[in-house]
């Protein structure tokens, strides 16, 4: 029988999802939020969000995050898929999913001790995570 045989380093993890939700109020400010000591890249800021769990839906992650993250609830209904980009970071491979939410009720908070800034006319925090930095310019388009 014929074997086969398999080059290890061609086999890639399969990308982690990341649900992230863009928060804009009516006057087109957006919420970043900057991330805690102990995750990786603590101290760049980035737009609210997280991991998908297995088996859980996208959007149903991202309804989890908003609550887990900043204590508000999100409508689902009117989350309006953006746009997404894959990302190799050195201590994953990300797969980004993109949400602009126009609609929630609460205030947000860092529940995490995170800090959070809202950023209209132009994003003025930094460093900003790599894979959303190219993001920004077409955001303030869509704003
Ligand atoms: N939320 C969010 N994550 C982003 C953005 N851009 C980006 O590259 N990421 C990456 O997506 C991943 C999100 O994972 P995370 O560690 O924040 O997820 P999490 O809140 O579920 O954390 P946990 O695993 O500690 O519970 C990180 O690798 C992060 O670097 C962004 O704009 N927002």
């Amino acid at each position: 029988m014929e074997s086969k045989l398999i080059n290890k380093s061609a086999i890639k993890p399969a990308p982690i999802d990341v649900a992230v939700g863009i928060l804009i109020k009516p006057t087109g400010e957006v919420l970043m939020a900057q991330r805690p000591v102990g995750k990786p890249y603590a101290g760049y800021w980035e737009f609210p969000g997280g991991k998908v769990e297995t088996n859980e839906a996208i959007l149903s992650a991202l309804v989890r995050e908003f609550q887990e993250e900043l204590g508000i609830e999100i409508n689902p209904d009117q989350a309006q898929p953006w746009c997404g980009c894959d990302y190799v970071y050195p201590h994953a491979h990300v797969r980004l999913h993109f949400y602009l939410c126009r609609d929630w009720h609460g205030e947000p908070r860092g529940l995490e001790g995170q800090q959070l800034a809202w950023q209209g006319g132009a994003i003025d925090v930094q460093p900003i995570l790599p894979a959303t930095i190219p993001l920004l310019e077409w955001l303030l388009q869509a704003c």
